[in-house]
This record gives structure tokens, sequence and C-alpha cells, in this order.
């Protein structure tokens, strides 16, 4: 694989071995401070002028994130901003020590007490960075609670003060910054949902760490990649070869829908069209037919027997004629047979919604005897009752890690930032979504396209999963932009999916 800043996600001990290489191989200490800091002042500079944030308060604390935070009050400063500096905690590391000098004698001024930042228009927090160690209490925790209760712009300093930085758990209390600084790598509680709202807006600084020392340091563990364009789309099913036919480019198939949830079994095949697969079937109890064949001309629509409330009652089908099985939006967990037929096939199988929870009945150890690919695609509260041992655990990635390794299957888990793990251990995060996304239908619309991808590319299912996920969010971002949060059901979604391609290739 190859090594990237942009992609590569790590976690605090990790980054700490990066440093130490690029240290060992000679870089000093300071030098490197003095870059990232550098490169944080200019973006700073950037988004908040000088004209409408004057002054400005600087939190430093003892390690290096407080010194990092004096070399940007030091550029601030140069470039006429009035800056405020605090610092709680008497002890500092000696670079930082050198910094806070340095900056005396520039004549920045050492507040004695925190209030004296209070009128200030921004805050700077430098107190604890990938360094901090222990739960927040005392003298510090009432700070970070004052700044907190201000409810000024906060701008913290490679992570949210308080934050784990690899479960993004709050450690007693944390910074609740309103845009952070990422310094060099992502950090893994950049992809907790749980640490989402104390980080505000993100944005990495590149500080040009090279391909060299990341492979050195995390070659012997499995990769976490955050999904972006360039990562993608060397896996998409673009440009299609120009001699094709539609049999080529893979038969899906999907299994959903009830007379209760007819809506599931449209928006599932919706989702499917927008990935482009070549053929599409789709199976739903009989009475749905017309129903779907007047939303989906292009799918083949097979009618299945009913049960009495109206549910599939059997499917009457070959499975193995198919390249790819999806199944259960809109099922009702009325039939559990459809689904140990579904997992006695040989192909590979993506399963959502009733599905799972009909897995969940029949006990996740059925999955071992499969021969081929599962994808699960739950939410929390499917997630929970399919693994009822991980549900005390905040740490989703480490989660959904341990998920694909006891069950054998490729799990997506949904959220704010999505989970994708396989069970070689490879870990995709989708890096940005929006909470129009967190509404009935949305995951309809990613089962039906997982599974189009999935059939195109056959050789890469975690890819084609990460693939999915990755423009069903951008699709949910492209149509929030237009009709506001709000504004986003299951169709306007699927019908955005073709921008969010376009928007890749
Ligand atoms: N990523 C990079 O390449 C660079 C990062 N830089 C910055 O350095 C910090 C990490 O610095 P470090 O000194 O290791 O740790 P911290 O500054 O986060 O803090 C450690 C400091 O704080 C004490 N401490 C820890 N927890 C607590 C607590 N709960 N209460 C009180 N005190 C606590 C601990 O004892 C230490 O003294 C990184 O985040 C970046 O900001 C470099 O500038 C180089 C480039
Ligand atoms: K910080």
């Amino acid at each position: 694989m190859s090594y990237n800043y942009r992609s590569n996600v790590v976690n605090s001990e990790q980054m700490r071995r990066i440093e130490g290489a690029i240290f060992a191989s000679g870089m000093p200490v300071a030098a490197l401070m003095e870059k990232a800091a550098l490169l944080t002042a200019q973006q700073l500079k950037k988004s908040y002028s000088l004209a409408n944030f004057p002054k400005i308060g600087v939190i430093v604390g003892p390690g290096h994130n407080g010194g990092d935070a004096l070399v940007i009050a030091r550029e601030l400063h140069l470039a006429g901003y009035q800056v405020s500096l605090f610092c709680p905690i008497a002890k500092l590391k000696d670079l930082t020590a050198q910094q806070a000098n340095y900056v005396k004698h520039l004549g920045l001024i050492f507040q004695e007490t925190l209030e004296s930042l209070e009128d200030c228009q921004l805050i700077i927090d430098g107190l604890f960075g990938f360094g901090l160690e222990r739960t927040l209490s005392g003298e510090i925790a009432e700070l970070v609670d004052k700044i907190n209760s201000w409810q000024k712009p906060v701008i913290s300093i490679d992570i949210a003060s308080g934050i784990h930085t690899d479960t993004g758990e709050v450690l007693g209390t944390a910074i609740k910054a309103t845009h952070t600084f990422c310094l060099g790598l992502w950090k893994r509680a950049f992809f907790q949902d749980l640490a989402l709202p104390y980080l505000g807006k993100v944005e990495l600084i590149d500080i040009g760490i090279s391909p060299l020392d990341l492979e050195t340091i995390l070659q012997d563990s499995p990769p976490i990649l955050r999904v972006n364009p360039d990562l993608i789309r060397p896996y998409l099913p673009l440009p299609r070869p120009l001699l094709t036919h539609k049999y080529q480019q893979g038969h899906l198939l999907i299994i959903c829908g009830s007379r209760r949830y007819a809506g599931g079994a449209i928006l599932a095949g919706l989702g499917a069209r927008g990935s482009g697969v070549g053929m599409l079937s789709i199976a739903v109890p009989a009475a749905l037919k017309s129903l779907l064949i007047s939303h989906l001309p292009e799918a083949l629509i097979i009618d299945c027997p009913e049960t009495a409330t109206g549910a599939i009652a059997e499917l009457p089908l070959e499975l193995n004629n198919y390249h790819v099985l999806a199944c259960g939006p809109g099922l009702t967990t009325e039939n559990p047979a459809i689904i140990e037929q579904v997992l006695d096939s040989d192909k590979p199988i993506i399963l959502d919604a009733d599905a799972l929870n009909i897995l969940a009945q029949l006990g996740i150890e059925k999955l071992s005897s499969r021969q081929n690919k599962t994808i699960l695609t739950p939410h929390w509260g499917e997630f929970k009752r399919l693994f009822p041992n991980f549900s005390g655990s905040q740490d989703r990635i480490n989660i959904t890690q341990e998920a694909s390794q006891q069950s054998g299957a490729i799990v997506l888990l949904k959220g704010a930032r999505t989970i994708i793990a396989s069970p070689e251990g490879k870990i995709y995060i989708i890096p940005e979504s929006s909470s129009a996304l967190a509404r009935g239908g949305s995951g309809d619309v990613l089962t039906g396209l997982i599974g189009g991808f999935l059939t195109q590319m056959p050789d890469n299912p975690p890819e084609a999963t990460a693939l999915a996920a990755y423009l069903h969010a951008q699709a949910g971002i492209l149509a929030a932009k237009e009709r506001t949060e709000l504004g986003v059901d299951g169709v306007t979604l699927a019908n955005y999916l073709f921008a969010a391609l376009k928007g890749l290739n």
C-alpha cells in the first residue's frame, strides 16, 4: 500500500513514534514545532482577520502543545493582533519555557487570571495535545468549563484539550472548539462520533511528513484510511470498457420489501440504479410488483409468494444465478427462512435492516459457514443487537474492527463518521457527512448502492463498500447544500448520486 499524510489515520502512540523517527533522523524538535506553528498561524490569519478579531487570548499548556501556541501567539503579535496569554500550569517543558521567555521579551503579557482574556474575540487552545494522559480535574477542569461558557470562537491546536486522541472520549471535560487544526496526520479522535461536537470545523496542517517515515512506523499494523477522492477513484468502475454488455457489468439481486414497508424496496432499487449496475433484479412480495415497475422500469421485478401479512413467504429463485445478493430493506422480521436461504448461497451478500435483526436472532456464528463475502451495514441499534459484547465501548473504530474480526464479515457501522472494517484488518473511514442523512430511507439507498458497486468490483469488496458509503455521504452533502438538511428525502438523495459520482471522476 502507499502511505500518504492525507489518508493515513494514526493513534497517539504511532504519532509519537513517527515524530521520534523524524527527530532521530536529524530534524530538530524546535524546527518541527516552528514549522507546524507557522503554518497554523498562516491559516489562522487567513480565516480570522485582524479587522474582525483584533484581540486574541491564548491558553498555554505545559507541553509542546503549549509551545506551538506560543509560536502562534508570537506570529499573531508580530502581525499586529493584540495577544494576551494565560498559562495555568507553572512547570513548562524546556522548549515551551524557551518560547515563553522569547514572547515575554517581545512584550507579550502573561495574565494573572483567565478572566483577563474575557474581552478577546477569539481564544486559542494550546493546553494539551496528544500528550494528554489523565482526566482533567480541579482548576484545569474549571478553566475549560469557564472558556466554554463564554461561547466565543475557540481554535484548538492539534486537538481540543480534554479529548482522548484515540478514542475521542471526553476526559472529565473538554474544550468545545469551533475550529481545530490537526497537525501533521489525522488522529483517530477526528473520526469518533463522540468527539465531533468538541472539534468544530477540522483542518489538517501538512507539515511535510514523508511517506518513508510513515511506512517505517505504520507497516506493521493494518491501515486506517480516511477515504478521499484520490484514494477511492482508482477503484471506480469507470471508464467502462468499450466493448461490453449488460451481463458483463454484473447482475445484482435485491431481496426486499413487504406490504408494510414498500418504500424501502424502491429506495434500495434507486440506490442500485445510482451505481450503474448492468443488470438489476428485485425480489418483492407479489403485491408490490407493479409499484416497483413504475419506479424502476429498467429493473427485472420478481414477484414472490406472500405471507398473510404481506412479507416474502419464499424465494422461488436460484440465488447462485446472481453475482451479488443484497437483502433487508423493508423485509420485516417475519420470515427468518429467507435469510437462512440467502446465508446458504455461495455469493457475496449484503445484509441490512431486518436482515440484520433476523441474523441477530439466528446468531452471528451463522456467518462462519459462509463460503463468500458477507457485508453487514448496521446502525448503532442493529450493531448492539448483533454484537452485544461490544455495546459498552465508545470507541467506534475499535469495536467495528473487533466485530469484523469476530464475525468474519465486512462491517459498516453507520454514524456521523461511518466506519468500515474488513476481516483482513483494513479500516476505511468516511470523513464527512450530513445530518440530512439521519432520516428513514437513506440506509435503504446505501444498501442498493453497495450491492451495485460490489457487483461491478467483485475483487475489492471493502473498497466497493467504502466507495458506496463515500458517494452516499457526498450525495447527502450536495443535496443538503442545495435544499437544506430538511430537504433530503431518500428519493432526492438517490437523485444526487450521479452528481457525487461526477465530483469523484
Ligand atoms: N504532530 C507533530 O508532529 C508535532 C506536534 N507538536 C505538538 O506537540 C504536542 C504534543 O506535545 P507533548 O509535550 O508531548 O504533550 P502535550 O503538550 O499534549 O501535553 C503534555 C504535558 O501535559 C501534562 N499533562 C497531561 N495530561 C494532563 C492533565 N490531565 N492535567 C495536567 N497536566 C497534564 C503532561 O505531564 C505534560 O507535561 C502535539 O499535540 C502538538 O501540539 C510539536 O510542536 C511538533 C510537531
Ligand atoms: K489543544
